[in-house]
């Protein structure tokens, strides 16, 4: 593995919000840049050295991340502050199953530790443990704390949350309160300059409009999920033949009830704005893609195939699925839904391509697409 670190946090004993670009111990320098390309794409992110297939090439924490309105009020428990599941990986297939019964075997490979759960003592949100609690106060939940565990629908934040919930049907893709967490970061801190000066990066000048652009065009996915963290850890069992096979029944049952039941509503959702991936330009044929190992908002980028010194960085904003589509169906998704016509080097090398569109990729396309 080689690749930079990256972490934004906020420092609550020097002067405000830190940014970090840490080599890790395996390399001497950090594996990207950010250039300035030039018109339409703007800047993008670059290799300075190799990367093979598989290698992480940074991990970054997000500069504010929230879970989305609908998926919270659904009972997608998540922490407030990192996204880290709270419900127990049983509890959750139960609650989405609605087996009250169903009993996962393997219980010490539950991800979820109850014992370090904490809330803010003033409005009882939750956090997965007290560092996440003390984050989140010292970057922006001073700020935005409703101070009450009963819920004022007066209250301005609510009200903007609720506005948005119904402009929003579910699947949301962007949440109006990470910009709430924006400005209270810039807000709370020591030095308000330099926080809003990490922002502005992304803030065109024109007021509101400019900060929901902010998070459609910049924001990424994130979704975490208790039971998939337990599907991982028991699949790294080292079992007997027959019990790995009942295991493998076991897990594809699970699946087959919560696609019956949910779809494909299985993870806790929500959007973060990280420092580096927001440079990471779209591809119909990428180079990396963003992970989340570690069942919460931090993220690691990977290469999904060599990557040389000089090469962008680029990841998909699309489904992989769709990546299989035509030029003419790729750029038309792109365009609604991420407000910019691809010049990737793919959508580039099929410029002479007839617009065409086959009937399944109508049908396609009139489902909501999206989800960077
Ligand atoms: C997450 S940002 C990526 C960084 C961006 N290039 C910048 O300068 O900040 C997404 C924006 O980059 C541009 N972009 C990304 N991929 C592109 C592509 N394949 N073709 C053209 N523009 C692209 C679009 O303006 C898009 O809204």
């Amino acid at each position: 593995m080689v690749g930079a670190c990256v972490s934004g946090f906020w420092d609550a004993y020097s002067s405000g919000f830190i940014i970090e670009i840490s080599d890790d111990s395996t390399m001497n320098h950090p594996a990207v840049e950010v250039h300035f390309i030039g018109e339409p794409k703007g800047k993008g992110l670059f290799a300075v050295k190799h990367l093979k297939a598989g290698d992480v090439i940074f991990e970054e924490s997000p500069l504010v991340c929230c879970q989305f309105a609908w998926n919270a009020v659904y009972g997608y428990l998540a922490c407030d502050f990192c996204m880290r599941p709270l419900e127990g990986a049983e509890e959750n297939v139960r609650r989405l199953t609605g087996k009250k019964d169903l009993v996962l075997p393997y219980p010490h490979c539950c991800p979820t530790n109850r014992e370090s759960h904490t809330q803010c003592p003033l409005c009882g949100v939750q956090y997965c443990s007290s560092i996440c609690r003390d984050k989140a106060w010292s970057q922006y939940h001073r700020t935005l704390c409703l101070k009450s565990h009963s819920r004022d629908l007066n209250h301005p934040l609510e009200q903007l949350n609720e506005a948005w919930k119904y402009m929003h049907f579910p699947p949301e893709t962007a949440s109006v309160m990470i910009l709430a967490r924006v400005i209270a970061t810039v807000q709370q801190a020591d030095d308000p300059a330099s926080a809003l000066h990490l922002f502005m990066q992304w803030l065109l000048p024109d007021g509101f409009q400019s900060l929901v652009a902010l998070v459609g065009m910049n924001g990424q996915g994130v979704g975490t999920s208790p039971f998939s963290e337990w599907v991982k850890k028991v699949s790294e069992l080292q079992l007997p033949m027959d019990e790995k096979q009942q295991l493998d029944s076991f897990i594809d049952k699970v699946y087959e009830d919560l696609n019956e039941a949910v779809g494909g509503f299985l993870n806790s959702e929500g959007s973060a704005l990280y420092a580096l991936q927001s440079a990471c330009n779209h591809s119909c044929d990428p180079n990396a893609t963003p992970t989340f190992p570690y069942s919460n908002s931090q993220l690691v980028m990977c290469a999904v195939r060599d990557i040389a010194p000089g090469d962008e960085i680029l990841i998909s904003y699309l489904e992989e699925c769709v990546l299989e589509r035509s030029r003419h169906s790729r750029q038309k998704i792109l365009r609604e839904n991420y407000l910019f016509t691809c010049h990737c080097p793919k959508c580039e090398a099929q410029a002479g391509d007839l617009d065409m569109t086959s009937e399944d990729e109508s049908d396609y396309e009139d489902e909501d697409e999206g989800g960077q």
